[in-house]
């Protein structure tokens, strides 16, 4: 099987056999998926020859675009110098050692230690225990609840798909595990009513200090946080929300997560959110843009109070593939372009402040209620009545029609409700930025004649 197959060969052979995540897979065998067969800079190729704009760098992970030579010859270099060895039992090498040195050095602060996993999910599943373990090493062993927020989302394992805040995910498979806390979220659009949105800002945050005074300080062991809530729908929180969850932290003693899957890079103009946002975290939970997508790899960034007590003992758990040698040679290789490149600098400088004044721009749009975006993580509210904040009555509908129409127009952009999104690579260009908006417009005045057609407006 390749991708010289026929389309539709492929998309049987695929519906036959491979479960998609994330997916009602028979509707999606009824309509054959979509086969990318090649990728280059911010552009995808199908198997049907469409060239399509990548407004999400894949799934917010491929911040240095695609097509980098240099990370595939890392990664055959480093398999057949050794494919894998395993970092348990008193063994290490060079790959991880480096990598961890790296992640270290770029990292703010004291986070100074790093524990790899294959994913993001892992290493918040990582998180959990190694919360749980520090406080009881400490001896509080009662502190071991971990406090989230709805509509978050932190991965899709058992234990980190119950730190997540989405009902949909909870509602299948028994989630959330017992001691995990869910607090609302800042999402002021969704929820503000008519509060002013840095009195809801602060009224979010006080949340987590209600919780805790609720649950008891002795009983709270961590919060974990999304500097800005990624796959929610870019919900950016008012700037008094985050100084007064710091404020909280501080206050309890209680170590403050900071998930940087999507945030973590570059994405936000820093190389971490923390960064961009102001907080101190005591661990954050790395994957995605940590090797562009390029190979499986995520972990946690540890500070050296946490990893001093961790490590005072056997900590009791690991991967087969923490550290895994060519994940970790290519991880170090996209670390090596960023920085060398000054792809961060690009985004401060150039590329973020041309895209935020271009997105905000789209609120000239009819569709078009709230656009908002932190560096190259932005979205837009779509709304039936522009002077309202008020919903559409059908949840979703215009996001998924925006979404075909993105596509019908080769672009990609995600839809998370009625919110559409853009997470590009961090490589893109001005010129490239122009293509997006234009492409962006159209698909926005196409889903608008749709909506009207079918008199949702
Ligand atoms: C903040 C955050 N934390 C953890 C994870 C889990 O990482 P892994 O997927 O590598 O286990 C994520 C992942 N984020 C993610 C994953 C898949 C789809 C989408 C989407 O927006 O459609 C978002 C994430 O965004």
């Amino acid at each position: 099987i390749t991708n010289h197959l026929p389309t539709a060969e492929l998309q049987a052979l695929d519906a036959a056999h491979h479960m998609h995540p994330f997916t009602a897979n028979a509707e999606l065998a009824d309509k054959g998926a979509r086969v990318i067969t090649r990728a280059s800079g911010i552009t995808l190729t199908d198997s049907e020859g469409n060239e399509i704009l990548d407004a999400m760098a894949g799934l917010w992970c491929v911040n240095i675009g695609y097509g980098r030579d240099e990370l595939a010859d890392v990664a055959a270099r480093q398999m057949r110098e050794l494919p894998y060895y395993n970092t348990f039992f008193m063994t290490t090498h060079a790959p991880v050692i480096a990598l961890a040195a790296k992640i270290a050095e770029l990292a703010p602060g004291d986070l100074n230690h790093v524990f790899f996993a294959g994913s993001g999910s892992e290493a918040n599943d990582t998180n959990i225990r190694m919360v749980r373990h520090y406080w009881a090493e400490k001896g509080k062993p009662t502190k071991s609840v971990i406090i989230s927020r709805n509509n978050a989302y932190h991965g899709s394992s058992v234990g980190s798909g119950s730190l997540g805040g989405m009902s949909g995910m909870h509602a299948q498979g028994g989630l959330p595990i017992p001691d995990i806390h869910h607090i609302e979220q800042p999402h002021w659009w969704a929820e503000g009513g008519d509060m002013d949105p840095e009195e809801f800002g602060l009224l979010r945050a006080q949340e987590l200090e209600k919780a805790i005074l609720e649950l008891g300080e002795e009983r709270v062991a961590a919060f974990i946080a999304e500097p800005v809530q990624g796959a929610g729908g870019v919900i950016v929180p008012p700037a008094s929300y985050w100084p007064e969850i710091q404020r909280i932290c501080d206050k309890y003693e209680i170590l403050l997560i900071a998930d940087e899957v999507i945030c973590g890079f570059g994405r936000t103009g820093n190389w971490f959110g923390c960064q961009t946002m102001g907080i101190r975290p005591d661990i954050m939970t790395i994957a995605k843009g940590l090797s562009s997508g390029y190979a499986p790899i995520g972990g946690s960034v540890v500070s050296d109070d946490v990893a001093a007590v961790i490590g005072a003992g056997e900590f009791n758990h690991g991967y087969t593939y923490s550290g895994h040698p060519v994940a970790a040679a290519v991880a170090l290789e996209n670390l090596r372009i960023l920085e060398e490149e000054g792809i961060v600098d690009h985004v401060r400088d150039v590329a973020a402040p041309y895209l935020k004044e271009k997105w905000e721009a789209l609120t000239d749009h009819p569709l078009v209620g709230e656009a908002k975006i932190v560096g190259m993580m932005g979205s837009i509210a779509l709304v039936p009545n522009k002077d309202s904040r008020a919903p559409f009555a059908e949840a979703g509908t215009a996001g998924f029609i925006c979404r075909e129409r993105c596509f019908a127009n080769n672009l990609v952009m995600r839809h998370v409700g009625d919110r559409m999104i853009i997470s590009p690579p961090l490589v893109i260009t001005p010129a490239e930025i122009d293509m997006l908006i234009s492409r962006a417009r159209k698909a926005l005045d196409e889903c608008y004649a749709e909506l009207q057609k079918r008199d949702l407006l």
